[in-house]
């Protein structure tokens, strides 16, 4: 069965029953799903490359219209392809919504910072925090799907951006490994007596070339299924370094040491990002895609009571272990491009009824972009028809002494 929503400009898009009802359910409008052909693309020039944007508006054929709210931003009509040219093969830009600019500018990342982001692939937000960290700092990558954190490898190679960055396979609920802040604040380091003696390997300079044995030893653990449904109980798999990660030169015993969780409230993460898995009904493109997919797959993907129910429970879990690696004064920024209430201030309300030490933020920048607040005070909306970006939610966290 299928009902229809119609918009401003008399689009009609068909939509199934069910997910007419879903939208209304959970108080959502469903006429931003025919703004699809006018919601802007955005792109992020690479700071340092702006001389390079009139050549890339002649390639194109389109002139840039940049962002006054959100810097080194710039928006394009719906159908240019920026594929083909040659600033995008060259890395020096890259394709990101604008909202999902505006959740990472809430980090306000400064060179230093040690910056994890429990969610990372495929890295759209993952290189913009690098962008933004210049030379100082580290950037700790985690996703729980092997072939996506791979694509994002492959993202941060393209834009020469992983000096400084780390990435693990592992679960993000219970990842645990904090900044190696110790020997990134050391100049010069030496492996000391007790490393060399431990069994355990130095870190080289990270190579795509993985020597005979690691490939082997990995093609294993494939057949064995462990990338399929990566526990909870296995070590996270580092499957990049930059060589100003802080890796290089450290035993693995180092890098994969645990420290109590009284250290974390000083030696955790400055900034954290935890960009969940959701529904994804905030993308009015992700939702175009079940044309192609077949709208039964909706049902299973997006309308299920008990995956969204699992859902919530995930992100739950999400951002109260992102917070549990958070120091002392740092920051976290919530983030899904679900628009429900129970995926956003629903895990908010919970989470903060758990965690005494975690305060809402206001997000001072917010105040020029043109977002809307969300049913909690200080969380903010987008949606593709005030915002003219995707549909992301937004909520930023502190960590207080207590
Ligand atoms: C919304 S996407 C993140 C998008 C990403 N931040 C970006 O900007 O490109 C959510 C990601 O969460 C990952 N994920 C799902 N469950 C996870 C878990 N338990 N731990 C870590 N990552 C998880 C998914 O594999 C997916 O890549």
């Amino acid at each position: 069965m299928e009902g229809q929503a119609s918009g401003p400009d008399d689009k009609i898009l068909p939509l199934p029953d069910e997910f007419i009802e879903f939208l209304n359910e959970n108080g959502l409008d469903p006429s931003i799903y025919v703004a699809n052909d006018s919601t802007p693309r955005y792109i992020r020039l690479k700071p340092g490359f702006e001389a390079h944007i009139e050549e890339f508006e002649s390639e194109i054929n389109c002139k840039l219209e940049g962002l006054s709210w959100l810097p080194n931003f710039y928006c394009l009509p719906p159908d240019i392809r920026i594929a083909s040219s040659k600033a995008y093969q060259e890395g020096k830009i890259y394709g990101i919504d604008a909202a999902s600019g505006a959740a990472v500018s809430a980090l306000d990342i400064t060179s230093g910072d040690h910056v994890l982001d429990l969610c990372a692939a495929p890295g759209a937000k993952l290189c913009m925090i690098l962008d933004l960290l210049g030379g100082s700092g580290s950037v700790t990558g985690v996703d729980i799907a092997q072939h996506r954190l791979a694509a994002c490898r492959t993202m941060l190679q393209k834009y020469a951006l992983g000096d400084r960055c780390r990435l693990f396979v592992a679960d993000g609920t219970t990842f645990s490994l904090l900044p190696l802040r110790v020997r990134l604040n050391s100049k010069s380091f030496e492996p000391t007596e007790s490393m060399l003696e431990g069994k355990s390997e130095i870190y080289k300079e990270w190579t795509s070339r993985r020597p005979w044995k690691e490939r082997r030893k990995a093609s294993k653990a494939r057949e064995n299924g462990a990338y399929k449904l990566f526990s909870q109980t296995q070590d996270p798999e580092l499957i990049y370094y930059g060589r100003d990660s802080g890796v290089v030169g450290l035993s693995k015993n180092k890098v994969y040491e645990h420290l109590n969780d009284c250290k974390v409230s000083k030696y955790g993460y400055d900034k954290v990002l935890v960009d969940a898995e959701c529904t994804h009904d905030g993308s009015i493109r992700h939702i175009q895609k079940f044309e192609q997919w077949g709208w039964e797959t909706l049902q299973r993907r997006v309308l299920d009571a008990e995956r969204t129910d699992e859902l919530t429970a995930l992100q739950l879990q999400l951002l109260s272990n992102g917070f549990r690696l958070l120091k002392v004064g740092g920051s976290l920024v919530y983030s899904t491009c679900s628009l429900t209430v129970s995926q956003n201030e629903g895990v908010v309300e919970n989470f903060l009824s758990q965690n005494k030490s975690a305060g809402l933020l206001e997000i001072d920048s917010a105040r020029t972009w043109p977002c809307k607040s969300g049913q909690i005070p200080k969380t903010l909306r987008f949606d593709p028809n005030t915002s003219c970006t995707s549909g992301l939610f937004v909520a930023k966290f502190t960590k207080w002494e207590i």
